[in-house]
């Protein structure tokens, strides 16, 4: 068994399951979710993850596409399977097109029209509190906990989405 901090947020793009982390851990486990076209995909790892005795849903809010990474780009990056894609759509489907493999799965299944409302969808389909990540203004922060989260996490998505995003130690002032 891998020996664990307290608490964890495993990543919607990890290479282990759900499953076999939280039989591998005793921390406090969190899930972080993307939002997919087909609600259904991140409707099922929702329910695994609550199954499993996640405590939380972490909803990553400042990727409702990926931003432009330009090493990407040139070095045709693959990313490895996302373990717990499997069975719910092909994971090793990578196509011979030049550029960011990444960045064409992200525009496959990421959901551009990502917004308020989908903490809401989310709400409807689990009982898990849910924090958003990716908040750095104080007005999103307000619209966070009027929309029902939970708790936000201030992120900026390690400056990889937005050129000029504000480092998140002057937002989080
Ligand atoms: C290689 C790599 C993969 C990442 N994958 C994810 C991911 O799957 N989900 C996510 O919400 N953030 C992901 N991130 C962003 C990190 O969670 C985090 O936001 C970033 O490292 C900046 O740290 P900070 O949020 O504490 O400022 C990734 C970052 C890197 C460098």
């Amino acid at each position: 068994a891998a020996s664990c901090n307290t608490l964890m947020v495993l990543s919607f793009s990890a290479s282990c399951k759900i499953e076999e982390v939280a039989s591998s851990c005793n921390a406090i486990r969190f899930y972080q979710l993307y939002v997919f076209k087909n609600r259904d995909i991140s409707a099922t790892l929702v329910r695994r993850a609550e199954s499993h005795g996640f405590k939380a849903i972490v909803l990553t809010v400042d990727t409702p596409m990926l931003g432009r990474r330009e090493a990407d780009i040139r070095n045709k990056m693959v990313a490895p399977a996302n373990a717990n894609l499997e069975g719910l759509m092909p994971i090793d489907d990578l196509d011979t097109a030049d550029g960011s493999k990444l960045e064409k799965y992200a525009r496959d299944t990421l959901d551009p029209s990502l917004s308020w409302k989908d903490v809401e969808w989310l709400k409807s389909i689990t009982s898990l509190p849910i924090l958003l990540k990716g908040i750095v203004t104080a007005e999103d922060a307000r619209k966070a906990v009027e929309a029902g989260a939970a708790g936000i996490i201030v992120s900026n998505h390690g400056a990889r989405q937005l050129d000029y995003a504000p480092a998140t130690i002057s937002a989080l002032e």
